[in-house]
């Protein structure tokens, strides 16, 4: 007899039985999230590709294949000011697409707005919150919010007000997370979105981007997720 939780299945010997896969955009995250995981066969970890699209394509092909109790959605990002420092986690509390919807004389109108329905799949809560204390136990600087999917990622001041000024919860913008979560559950299974800040959202800077200090966060925070998943 299993218990299941959104935060695995535990098997009657205490044991977890849940296999995890974990969506990544590019091969250097994918290959920062594999030096956390240690070898461990219960994680699957793939490139999907960078935006949407390709992240819940290749989720749908990848969950299609396998057995999965939970998927993840991780990689760096930009961090909103005040939220989310560079070298921080965020752990998303929903993957909230950001950029459907239309632009109007009066601006810009989004999806919900449109009537287009729910443009947002909330994490579950318990194992967003086990993960960031589990997280900041380990001594990493971690926060939690809605991570927003953009598909243009945002390069100037005006952009990034106008992108606080709808979401101001927002902790941090990355361009796969709410395709992965749409993937996952239209075959309900629990979806969570990981970022490692690797720059701040608002004028482009990309020498300043601090790839590598990210990539070190996101290979800490994968060893976390052995723990908590
Ligand atoms: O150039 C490299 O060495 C390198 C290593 C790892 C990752 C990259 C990427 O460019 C990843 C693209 C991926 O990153 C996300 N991202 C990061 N910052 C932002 C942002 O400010 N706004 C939106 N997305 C961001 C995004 O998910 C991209 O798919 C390069």
């Amino acid at each position: 007899m299993n218990s299941q939780s959104a935060a695995g299945t535990e098997a009657a010997d205490g044991t977890r039985a849940q296999r995890v896969l974990i969506v990544t955009a590019v091969a250097a995250e994918r290959e920062a999230v594999l030096r956390g995981l240690r070898g461990s066969s219960r994680f699957d970890v793939i490139a999907a590709g960078a935006g949407p699209a390709a992240a819940a394509a290749g989720t749908a092909a990848a969950l299609a294949a396998g057995s999965y109790g939970c998927v993840v959605s991780a990689g760096i990002g930009g961090g909103f000011p005040g939220r989310a420092p560079v070298g921080s986690l965020v752990v998303a509390s929903e993957m909230l697409e950001a950029a459907l919807g239309a632009e109007t004389p009066e601006g810009f109108r989004s999806a919900a707005e449109l009537g287009f329905g729910s443009v947002s799949v909330p994490a579950p809560g318990g194992t967003v919150q086990a993960l960031a204390a589990a997280l900041a136990a380990a001594g990493l600087t971690v926060s939690t919010g809605p991570v927003l999917t953009v598909s243009t990622a945002t390069g100037t001041a005006g952009t990034a007000a106008a992108l606080a000024a709808r979401h101001p919860e927002a902790a941090a913008e990355a361009m796969e997370g709410h395709g992965v979560a749409v993937a996952a559950h239209a075959l309900g299974i629990a979806a969570l979105e990981l970022r490692a800040i690797s720059n701040a959202v608002g004028p482009r800077d990309r020498a300043a981007w601090k790839i590598n200090e990210a990539l070190d966060a996101l290979t800490a925070a994968a060893a976390i997720l052995l723990e908590v998943l």
